[in-house]
């Protein structure tokens, strides 16, 4: 939950206690805002951009751009006295650096990476000396580029409330570079940029290359950083973050690995996946690894099976290009979902660092049996959503969406079905699902436990669950059987929650915690190459049995219903899915 704008008279007391009510309220409905002026503008250069050869027509504007004068100022950062910040406690700051952002004029930066960025100056967190460059392909000037970026920052619902006069300071550390991302010239303008910075900025030249571009650039974006020499770090760290889907099967995400190798180490390479910088999926390892009393029950003696729900409650959103080549195993299941089923079933680690975690992720990924081709039948369910009524408003079907093919065969939703073969699982089923037009936003992963053996009372021979609620209403709940008051020894379930704005602290946004840790180094939360490899191996099979497959049953779910039938005979007569 963010508040827009801060009452500029505000106390720092009636702030916090503002912040910990709001906290509390439901999230509001996404719906769909004007756009401001300057974001339109943007919107509709780009739409101009895809008919503009950009390379012709940049490079006398490209040669002023080289010889302009400017410095960055010298002193960069909030004042980190935010009366309204309750999160993101950190001792230490990164060193002066400069984000490039490549894609900054798309939805994830505008939406997304500007306000986490925002956030994180405006709380002091980001150093002495700090600023970013936008990179895209639209010509746009410093100043264009500025009242966009402040234009999204008020428009998104992500950004901390403002400070008086911090959107102004802001404006002084944002640059703009622009051109084509196939060729040499765009990248020296981004090594400009550093070598401008390098005074203010101590000395050093620091950068991190953020790629929220589509998938197909980032290898010639990495390459052309590598050509330009900007990964090399001898005059300040380098480190790239890398967006998602990571290649678009094994083999691809194999190629882009490589390509990637070839200019960075593995040590400067960041592939974000933005469910691990949640708050609540972290506290599903500190719940595991912080107390003593659940890591004995967690295991085939006890655990029945694990449900793993990402359900949307909206649908296409007009990302039929991308949605479209992507499907939902790419989308959220080779992703999001394998990320949190590897950090449900991993082994303790021997310490919280980037190396211990991620080495007992991939013990855990690799010890999930195959799901072959020919095996996908049995242990996955696709559906495609159709018309239907949500929240009391019709909704179209996926394939009436604008610009999807009519017959379109791309899942929008799917189970599925994992068989772990190590010790603590052997037996144990893990079923994920995930779906867009589900009847509500709701990310939970539930331990579901064996019955007690014998039952001695009417009622009470219902499974125990353990429940991580990741979003929303964010907390943990423990589901049991308890005594009913009165005479008789009837039992019935009840429920032990524990709610997030207990802390009354307003949770940070995932990105603005990816942002900082890659700032700082910490790989920890990002994803190593050898993790998405497992991914896609698993996932390869399902792929390889769906892609290109007409698929005639489609639509085989109505919008606002919990998908097709399939999936309740995936998890079998004598489990139900969760109703959430
Ligand atoms: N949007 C989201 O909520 C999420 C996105 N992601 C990932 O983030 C990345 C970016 O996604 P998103 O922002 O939605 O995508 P958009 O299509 O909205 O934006 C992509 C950016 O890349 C630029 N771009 C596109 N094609 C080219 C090209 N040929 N040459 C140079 N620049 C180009 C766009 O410029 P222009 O403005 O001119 O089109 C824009 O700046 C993707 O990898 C996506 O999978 C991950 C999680 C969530
Ligand atoms: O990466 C993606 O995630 C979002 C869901 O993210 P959340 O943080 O809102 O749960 C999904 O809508 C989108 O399709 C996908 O690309």
């Amino acid at each position: 939950m963010t508040r827009k704008t801060a009452p500029s008279s505000a106390k720092k007391g009636a702030a916090k206690s503002g912040a910990k009510a709001s906290a509390a309220q439901p999230r509001p409905k996404r719906t769909a805002k004007p756009k401001t002026e300057a974001v339109q503008q943007a919107v509709e250069r780009r739409d101009a951009a895809q008919n503009v050869d950009v390379a012709q027509t940049g490079a006398a504007a490209a040669a002023a751009r080289r010889t302009r004068k400017r410095v960055p100022p010298a002193v960069a950062g909030g004042d980190g006295h935010n009366p309204f910040r309750t999160h993101m406690r950190r001792t230490r700051a990164p060193e002066p650096a400069t984000l490039v952002i490549f894609g900054a004029t798309g939805d994830l930066a505008r939406r997304k990476l500007l306000p986490a960025v925002f956030g994180l100056w405006q709380d002091g967190l980001l150093g002495s000396a700090f600023n970013i460059v936008g990179v895209g392909r639209q010509p746009m000037t410093d100043e264009e580029f500025k009242d966009y970026a402040l234009a999204a920052l008020k428009e998104s619902k992500e950004t901390d409330a403002i400070l008086p006069g911090n959107l102004e300071k802001f404006r002084e550390l944002l640059y703009y570079e622009y051109g084509d991302f196939s060729g040499d010239e765009v990248y020296d303008l981004v090594g400009r940029e550093l070598d401008r910075a390098e005074e203010a900025h101590g000395g050093r030249k620091n950068a991190l290359f953020y790629l929220s571009t589509p998938p197909s650039l980032f290898e010639p974006i990495s390459s052309g950083l590598g050509r330009l020499g900007l990964a090399d770090q001898s005059e300040g760290w380098r480190r790239i973050v890398i967006e998602k889907p990571f290649g678009r099967d094994l083999a691809s995400a194999r190629a882009l690995n490589d390509a990637i190798h070839t200019v960075w180490d593995e040590s400067q390479v960041y592939r974000i996946d933005h469910y691990l910088g949640k708050e609540t999926v972290q506290n599903l390892m500190a719940i595991r690894f912080g107390n003593a009393i659940f890591e004995p029950l967690w295991n085939r003696g006890y655990v029945d099976h694990v449900q793993i729900t990402a359900a949307e409650d909206l649908g296409l959103e007009g990302r039929a290009g991308y949605y479209e080549e992507a499907g939902v195993v790419r989308d959220m299941l080779q992703n999001h979902l394998m990320q949190l089923f590897a950090l449900t079933a991993m082994e303790a680690p021997a310490a919280f660092d980037a190396d211990a975690i991620r080495d007992e992720k991939v013990k855990v990924l690799r010890a999930v049996k195959e799901i072959p081709r020919g095996r996908v039948k049995s242990v996955a369910v696709r559906g495609q959503y159709g018309p239907g009524t949500m929240d009391g408003e019709k909704v179209p079907g996926y394939r009436q969406e604008p610009n999807v093919k009519p017959s379109s065969p791309t899942p929008t939703y799917v189970a599925v079905k994992l068989e772990v073969d190590n010790w603590r699982w052997q037996g144990v089923p893990f079923f994920l699902r995930t779906g867009k037009r589900l009847p509500k936003k709701v990310t939970e992963i539930a331990v579901v436990f064996k019955r007690p053996p014998l039952g001695i009372f009417p009622g009470g021979l219902e499974r125990n669950v353990l429940a991580f609620r990741i979003q929303p209403d964010e907390g943990v709940s423990l589901k049991f059987s308890s005594k009913t008051p009165g005479q008789e020894m009837v039992l019935r379930e009840v429920v032990m929650d524990f709610r997030y704005d207990a802390f009354g602290a307003q949770l940070e946004s995932p990105y603005s915690r990816l942002l900082l840790d890659a700032m700082l180094g910490d790989a920890t939360l990002f994803p190593r190459e050898d993790e998405v490899d497992h991914a896609w191996q698993l996932v390869s099979g399902i792929l390889e049995a769906w892609d290109g497959v007409s698929a005639p049953e489609f639509p085989n779910y109505t919008s606002g219903t919990w998908g097709p039938e399939a999936a309740d005979e995936l998890i079998g007569a004598d489990r139900r899915w969760r109703r959430l």
